[in-house]
């Protein structure tokens, strides 16, 4: 086979050990997962899994059921699909968050091992703490003031793609609140191309954080030129990008609420019995405000459901068994809570963007519904999760109360070659928009 290819005898024989090696692995572990890789060594089923890596997921496991391994680039990722690989990947002790997310960390924003080691954990208790829900309030009156003061550079009327007007408020308004004013350039072409930094930076975050930036020429400038402007006030740069993941799903959630009429409907009923009839004032909404606004709430969890990360990653620190399978130390465990939240099992009609199921949950107690896992699960969930609701929640309620508009474009599918962070849109979706009188 190989001979037919014109290959070198040097390099025949090295695939040739790789291939053996392979085989004895499967051979002496029998009680693996079945393993997708190709006949091509050490690149294993990377060419197929990177075309379209949301669609190879679901297309695997329906083919080699719940529990499955894809080999690539030389690594292995053994995937869990159902409720007692879940349970494992969010409790057991044999797997390890901060070695799945090292290298990672590393290549996308520069900190090494040993701080990232060294001060992971309590970064992530000094968040957790200032981000709880019992200290919103703290946020809310900056971030309504923030989001006017951007929402205010649409002026009265226009058209544009929904995903670039609400990326143009959201982003410097949220830098702004969670970092002081002061990082965000200011002048409206610095703050051109602050976005265009950014956007190129989210763009290639994927793969720049698992290969060197060496192969990213415009991806490494980007990142530089945005550590350098972050360093005056982060001392040990965060891995997040927060403004720009909530951007997406507040674009998402409002896409989705325009494209119904009757939740449209609804929301602005809402908004009026709260704040009187919309129009072009700015209104300063409050916690409280927001609390009788639970519908939204509603969408924007729906949104997230809807457009969760394609995977979440543990690395396996020593064998574990889910189901009948023993998935060897040194995979790479992944979730996937966009294919999880598709289960109808778990969420009836699953594709449907249905806000009223949410009706079930017991958000006053902060719970969301079971198998929602969208920022993650256990001891290391996402800790800036009840900051990024309110942030979308608040903003949809800004928007919508000032702004009417006239669809241009169907919604968009969201695409599917994004396996981390929030899912992004195929095509644009423009609008028209004007200010309410
Ligand atoms: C809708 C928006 C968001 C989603 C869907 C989301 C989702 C996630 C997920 C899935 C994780 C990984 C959990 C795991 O692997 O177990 C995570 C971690 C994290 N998120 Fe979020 N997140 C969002 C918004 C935010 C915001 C607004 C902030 C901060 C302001 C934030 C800060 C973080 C941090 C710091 C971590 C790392 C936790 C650690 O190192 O242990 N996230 N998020």
């Amino acid at each position: 086979l190989f001979q037919n290819k014109g290959l070198s005898p040097g390099l025949l024989a090295v695939l040739g050990l790789l291939i053996v090696k392979a085989v004895l692995f499967q051979l002496r572990n029998p009680s693996c997962p079945p393993c997708i890789g190709s006949w091509i060594p050490w690149f294993g089923a990377a060419f197929q899994f990177g075309k379209a890596p949301l669609e190879f997921i679901e297309q695997a496991r329906s083919k080699h059921g719940p529990v499955f391994t894809v080999f690539a680039l030389g690594k292995r990722f053994t995937f869990v699909t159902e409720e007692e690989g879940t349970e494992a990947f969010f409790k057991s002790k044999d797997l390890n968050f901060e070695q799945a997310v090292q290298q990672a960390v590393e290549n996308a924003v520069s900190v090494p091992a040993e701080a990232f080691y060294q001060n992971h954990g309590n970064l992530y208790s000094m968040m957790k703490g200032k981000m709880g829900p019992s200290n919103l309030h703290m946020f809310t009156g900056t971030l309504c003031k923030e989001l006017h003061e951007h929402m205010a550079h649409l002026g009265t009327e226009g058209t544009g793609d929904l995903n670039d007007l609400v990326r143009h408020i959201m982003y410097p308004a949220v830098v702004n609140t969670l970092f002081g004013k002061g990082i965000c350039p200011t002048s409206q072409s610095e703050i051109k191309e602050f976005e265009e930094h950014f956007q190129k930076y989210d763009e290639d975050f994927e793969y720049a954080s698992q290969m060197p930036e060496c192969f990213l020429r415009n991806w490494s400038k980007s990142k530089k030129w945005l550590l350098k402007l972050f360093e005056k006030v982060v001392s040990d740069a965060e891995r997040t990008n927060p403004s720009e993941i909530t951007s997406k799903i507040a674009f998402w959630t409002l896409a989705f609420i325009l494209s119904y009429p009757s939740i449209y409907k609804k929301i602005m009923e809402d908004l009026a019995s709260v704040f009187g009839k919309a129009g072009k004032d700015n209104i300063e909404v409050s916690e409280e405000d927001l609390k009788k606004l639970p519908f939204i709430k509603w969408c924007t969890l729906e949104a997230i459901r809807l457009r969760s990360p394609g995977a979440i990653t543990k690395k396996v620190v020593n064998p574990i068994r889910i189901q009948n399978f023993t998935v060897p130390a040194g995979d790479m465990l992944m979730l996937s809570p966009y294919w999880l939240h598709r289960n109808p099992k778990y969420f009836p009609d699953p594709e449907m963007f249905k806000p009223d199921r949410w009706k079930e949950a017991n958000l006053e107690k902060n719970a969301f519904l079971d198998s929602f896992v969208a920022f993650g699960g256990g001891k290391h969930q996402c800790p800036g999760r009840w900051f990024a609701i309110m942030e979308i929640q608040l903003f949809v309620v800004l928007f919508l109360h000032k702004y009417e508009f006239v669809l241009l474009d169907a919604v968009p599918k969201e695409s599917p070659l994004h396996l981390v962070g929030t899912q992004q849109p195929m095509a644009p979706f423009r609008v028209q928009y004007k200010c309410r009188e």
